[in-house]
Parts: C-alpha cells; structure tokens; sequence
C-alpha cells in the first residue's frame, strides 16, 4: 500500500509510502484519503500527523500519470486538500526531507506544519511547464511574503526550511525541529487537541505588492525566452492578492489544465525524464559495479583542468594537478583560486569552504604524483602529439587499475587508448567549458573501454554534478558533430544573403540562447580556423569554409580582437553590425555570382534546426547515441538548446518528421540524402522519441 495508518497515544499517523520519491499518484490519493476518514471516524483519535518515508516527504505529483485518465482521476489532489480543511480534528504535516510540488500542497492544505530545518521546501512546477496545481500559487502567498512566493513559485527555486523559519512574519511553518519531524509533530498534536478553530490559511490575507510583481514581470519578459509558465504563475500570485481564495483556485486549475495539455510542459516532462533515461547505459550486463573513484589526477591546469578540477574539489574529491611548466601551474592555480574567491564574493561560498577546497588540491610538475590516483584525466592542448607525450606518461605512472580519460572534443578515443597499454581503461570525458559551471558530460566509450570503467565515468560525473550522456567515437562525438552541421547551414543562409544578426535573430526568438555567429564571436573564430586548418592539411580535400577563413585572415577573431562577424567597441560585448563584414559578404557573393535570396525567420530556423535533427538522425541509426532523448540532453545541457521545447529531437517530433524531411528536401543541395532512419520514420508516421 502506497500510504501507512498507525494510531499512538491518540495521534493517527499516515504515512507516505509510494517508492522512489513519494510521488502522490492516484492510488497513493486513495489511500491518503481513505486513511483521513478513518481517522476521523475513530473516537479514539484526536489528531492526525501526515508524514513521509526516507528523505521524502513527497516529491510531489506522480509527474508519469500526466497525460494519462489517472491524472485528472478523483480523489485529485485538490480533493485531498479539501478533506484535510475540512477536518474537524487537527492535521499536522511532518515535514522530514524533500517537499516538493504538490508535496507542499498537500501539507499547506493541513492545519499545521512541523519540519526539520535541513527539509528542502519547493513548488518547482515551471520548470516542468506547469504551475502548481493543488492551490500552492493561493495559499503559499498568505504565509510567507511575496517576493520569497515568487522565487519559489515563478522561478521554481528550492529553500531550506531553516531559511523559510527566519522570514519575517512566516505563517507556513508552526515549529522547526533538528530531528524526529514525526515525534516533534505527534507532541505538537497533544498541544492543539480540542482547539476551537482550526486555522486554515485559506483564511489568510496574502498582502498586495504592486511593485514587486511589476519588477518580477519586468524580469520575466527579458529573461523567459518564450516560456509560458512562469509568467503564468505571476499572474496567480497576483490573483492571490486581489481575488477571494475560491475564484483564485478556480483560476490556478484552468490555469493548471491549460499548460499541462500543452506542448511546452509535455517538452520540459520528456527533459526532465530523458535526462534520468541518460544515466542508464544501454546493453550493459546487469550488477556491473563501478572501479572505485577516490582520488583524481588532471593533467593541465590550464581553463578546461583548472575547471575540471574544481568540480572534484567542490565534490570534496582530492586532486593532483600536473603542468609541465611552473608558470603555468601557479597560474591555474591562481586562476582556480580567483573562481572560489568569486563565489565568496557573492555569498555562494564561506571563505572556510574555500579553503577546504584548496586543502584537497596537489599541484606538481612531476607524473609520479598521480600514481595512486583512481581516475587521471588528461585537458591538455587539443594535439594528438601532446596527447600521445601525455598518455604515453600516465601509462608508465599510474597505478593498476586506474582510470585514464581524456578531456578530448574532437580527437579519436580509439587512437589515444591505443597509445596505452591498457586501452580497457581509457575513456573520454568531454566537460563543457567552463568545465565548473556546464552541466553536461560527454562520456566516450571506446571499442575497448570496459563495462566497469564505463560505469566509474558516469557515476563519477553524477557525483561531480553533471549530466552524463554516452558517446561512441566519432568526429565531434554527439554535440559537436551536430554543432557543424548547425553551422554549416548558417554559412550557407550567410552566403545567400542573410546577415548574422538575421540569423542569430532568428535563432535567439526560437529559444537558443545565442546564435551561432554571436556565439563564435565569443568562443573566438580563431579556434575553429585552427581545427579547419589542421583538416586542410590533413585532408586537402575536405570542403572549404571561404566566408570564414577569410574573416580569420583579417584577423576577426571575435570579442577578443573588437571584431568578428560583428564590430564590439572597446570594453562591450554588445555585437553591433560590422560594414567591414557585410562588404566582406558582398564581395564573396559577387565572386560567386550568388543569386541573393532574403530568409524569413522561420526559413532560418528550420534550416539550422533542422540540420541538427537530421545529423542527429545519423548518429542514432550509427549507434553513436542509444537514444533519440539522449541527444536531446546533450543539447539541452551543453549547447542552449530551449528546454522548454524538449531538444532537438524532441522538436522535431512535435513539429512531424514528414514536415523535417521535407523542409531538408527542399533546400538540399544536388546529390545529398537525408538519414535513412528519418525517411524510414517519416514514411511510417513513426518518432524519435514516443
Ligand atoms: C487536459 C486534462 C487536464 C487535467 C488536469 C489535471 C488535473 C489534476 C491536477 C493535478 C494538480 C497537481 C499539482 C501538483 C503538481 C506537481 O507536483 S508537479 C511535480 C512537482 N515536483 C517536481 O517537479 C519534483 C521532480 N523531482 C525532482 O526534482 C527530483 O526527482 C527530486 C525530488 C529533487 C529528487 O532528486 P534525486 O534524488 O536526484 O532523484 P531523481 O533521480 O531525480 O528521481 C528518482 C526517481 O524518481 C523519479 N521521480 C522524481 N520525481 C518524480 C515525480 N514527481 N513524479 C514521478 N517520478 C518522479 C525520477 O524520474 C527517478 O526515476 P528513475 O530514473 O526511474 O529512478
């Protein structure tokens, strides 16, 4: 059974008990109810303390039924909290771990609240596309102030019940204890037995405050992107105050109603779950247990080391750093320290905390200090040579058993495991820079890496963190593969006579969060001139990028020289628009006797996303990805792919794969063919990702 009934000393104590996270699915609303009447219809029952089980009190709906009849199924939710508000005998929810959601509902809909200070406390709806939908945008306003409702609600931020104790005239919780949420709540209950008037905060006023919702508005029309919910849930925090409570949970449910049928919400939920669906490694023989990670070694302390290091350091992981130079070893050290006294500049970290992290920290110019690390991962310079120097080092160094990944984002994981003895403990770990602040982690299995070595990469980078993804070896593995595809189609937009910034326009009003031309101003177009460099050599056959070598001749390297695809005046990295570049544009046209086309926005977007979805088809159908979600992931984690449409495969889902394939038909170039798998997709009405 989903929920426990217990009576002690004439306290009835329902119990939460529906694995993994307490999810308040139908039969879990049953039981919940049902144990509720008895209570009440027991003499010998006085007071009733609603609890969880573990660390969850209740992570909230069971977000699996949305889009199902269980949903919607009664009791719902708000039916449950009805029943609570009702009562004629005391309710106190015992808050013990993580309340979330409609979690939280549920216990604002009890007459009382205890909870242990380290509880997490949230209505994180929006990031799901929803807002809550159990009366938390009405009653969480009319106890705590309106400016802590909106950072949990409009921006779906967690809080600790210890912080929430400390606000000012709080009405949400009635005692905070260190432990016991349950036997703190079972005495709580003796002390309001018989109690006359049960408060409910449906009875409560939430205080009116025009200007801190206009400023909240103001913030959400620069920074939502396209998102619905959030500003969906100002609106209900505004109805909060000015509507009586029922017209204000009237319009909380339509509101509720709307968006979980819609298409963001249904994006963010298959974000949400494809992003657990990631950590799961397909094919992989069961009970495989994971090489111990205790200790690390990372070889380069130059931006990507220093920052690969800091996630073991933050982690609490002892890191050996390695530099071939003192120079550079003081300066990534320097560098690291800077990005820690950051955080304590802004509040985000204690300077003791700084200090324990650069206590774990091992800098040396000697391999030999790696040799008892579990796990030694190479961020050196993007060179096969240096690589070949480096791992041919750590594998005369490192002890038996160790771990040896390479920071790589380009290079073959296969090449480099082959320089080693032991290629069964050789993996990629691609961290996205900066290395301490992206989520994503591309984890490259080569042909020989082993199950155990595998399993240690990824469950090093949960650890640390990120979201890991799975990759076989390829030219860019998953995302930068896809990346130059994306770009390539924005060069050919550009050369037919859009601008950057129409493109980069486009692209931004879709949802990403820069274009790519803003973008490769940032990066700096120097990087990519030097990896296409290197491929002319190789392969002098390879396809020229003209319109971009010859902005690199000029040396445009982006913000960094004041000029790329667009002008920066001194000390701005605002991109204005570059005559420089629209003459350069002009004259390559002419060169070419190109015919001028203009691009509507959404021509531009279907071919740059579109691009993504077919290249994105070609890794799946080569087994570069397991899954359609997991590409999803990758770009929604490491590229600034819009969550609120669910990645590009996703997207593409929902636009039709027959409309993708063809808007790829139609501006194709003579002689190219789409992935066989989204013919074959298209054809059958099938998807990537349903
Ligand atoms: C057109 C018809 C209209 C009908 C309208 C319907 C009317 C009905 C109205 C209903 C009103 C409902 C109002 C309430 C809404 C909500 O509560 S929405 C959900 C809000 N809660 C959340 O967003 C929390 C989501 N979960 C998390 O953030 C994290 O899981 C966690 C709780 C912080 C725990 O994190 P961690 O310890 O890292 O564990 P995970 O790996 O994330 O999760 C473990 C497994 O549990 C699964 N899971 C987690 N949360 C949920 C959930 N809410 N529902 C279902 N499943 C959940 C997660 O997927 C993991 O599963 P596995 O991968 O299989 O292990």
């Amino acid at each position: 059974m989903p929920t426990q009934y217990s009576v002690a000393g004439n306290v009835a104590t329902i119990r939460l008990d529906n694995s993994p996270v307490n999810g308040l699915g139908h039969s879990t609303r049953v039981g919940i109810l049902a144990d509720l009447r008895r209570a009440l219809e027991s003499p010998e029952v006085d007071a009733v303390v609603l609890t969880g089980r573990g660390e969850f009190f209740s992570a909230g709906a069971d977000i699996t039924e949305f889009g199902t009849p269980n949903a919607a199924a009664e009791p719902s939710l708000q039916t449950v909290i009805d029943a609570f508000d009702a009562a004629d005998k005391p309710v106190i929810a015992a808050i013990d771990g993580i309340c979330f959601g409609g979690g939280l509902e549920l216990a604002l809909g009890a007459h009382f609240r205890v909870a242990t200070a380290d509880s997490r406390i949230a209505l994180p709806e929006v990031t799901l596309g929803l807002v809550p939908g159990a009366g938390g945008t009405q009653r969480l306003p009319r106890v705590v102030d309106l400016e802590t409702a909106i950072d949990m609600i409009v921006h779906g931020n967690p809080q600790t019940v210890r912080r929430l104790a400390d606000l000012p005239g709080q009405r949400l919780l009635d005692l905070v204890v260190d432990d016991d949420a349950v036997g703190a709540a079972s005495q709580f209950a003796r002390q309001v037995t018989g109690v006359q008037h049960l408060p409910r905060i449906r009875d409560l006023a939430a205080p009116d405050n025009g200007a801190v919702t206009e400023a909240a508005r103001k913030q959400l029309h620069q920074r939502s992107r396209g998102s619905l919910a959030p500003l969906a849930a100002l609106d209900l925090l505004e109805k909060a105050t000015t509507l009586p409570f029922a017209e204000g949970l009237d319009t909380e449910r339509r509101t509720f109603a709307a968006l979980v049928a819609g298409e963001q919400s249904a994006a963010l939920r298959h974000a949400f779950f494809a992003e657990r669906a990631a950590r799961t490694i397909p094919g992989l023989p069961r009970g495989i247990r994971s090489r111990v990670v205790e200790t690390v070694g990372v070889i380069g302390a130059g931006t990507m080391g220093g920052g690969i290091a800091m996630n073991f350091l933050d982690a609490g992981i002892p890191v050996t750093l390695v530099e071939s130079k003192s120079e550079s070893l003081d300066r990534g050290i320097q560098v690291i320290r800077r990005n820690y006294q950051l955080q304590v500049d802004k509040g985000k970290l204690d300077a003791a905390a700084l200090q324990q992290r650069m206590d774990l920290l091992t800098p040396t110019l000697d391999y030999v200090d790696i040799a008892d690390c579990d796990l030694v991962i190479e961020a050196v310079f993007e060179d096969m040579d240096v690589k070949r120097d480096v791992f041919a080092a750590v594998d005369a160094t490192a002890k038996p058993g160790a771990i040896l990944a390479s920071n790589t984002s380009t290079l073959d994981i296969d090449a480099i495991a082959a320089i080693t003895s032991r290629p069964g403990d050789v993996v990629g770990m691609h961290f996205f820079s900066p290395a301490n602040v992206m989520t994503l982690l591309e984890v490259v299995r080569g042909k020989e890496t082993t199950d155990d070595v595998l399993v240690a990469a990824m469950e090093t980078g949960r650890r640390v963190g990120k979201i890991g993804v799975v990759s076989g070896v390829c030219d860019g593995f998953i995302g930068n593969r896809m990346l130059a595809r994306y770009q390539a189609a924005a060069k050919v937009v550009l050369n037919a006579g859009a601008t950057p910034a129409q493109i980069d326009d486009a692209i931004e009003n879709f949802g990403l969060a820069m274009g790519p031309f803003r973008m490769a101003d940032l990066a700096g177009n120097d990087i990519g001139w030097a990896i296409r460099k290197r491929r002319y050599a190789e392969q002098p056959e390879s396809p020229r990028d003209a319109i971009s070598d010859a902005l690199c001749e000029l040396g445009r390297f982006g913000q960094k020289t004041g000029g790329g695809w667009y002008d920066y005046e001194a000390g701005s990295r605002v991109a204005l628009p570059s005559p420089t570049v629209d003459s350069l544009l002009a004259s390559f046209r002419a060169s070419r006797d190109t015919a001028l086309q203009t691009f509507e926005p959404d021509e531009i977007v279907q071919r740059l996303i579109f691009a993504l979805v077919d290249e994105g088809a070609r890794i799946l159908e080569e087994g570069i990805a397991s899954r359609a979600s997991d590409i999803d992931v990758v770009y929604m984690s490491g590229y600034g792919f819009p969550r609120h449409r669910g990645g590009p495969m996703f997207y593409a889902d929902t636009v039709g794969l027959d409309t993708v394939l063809t808007a790829l038909r139609r501006v194709a170039p003579p002689g190219w063919e789409p992935a066989s798998l989204l013919v074959r997709l298209a054809r059958e009405g099938g998807t990537f990702s349903r």
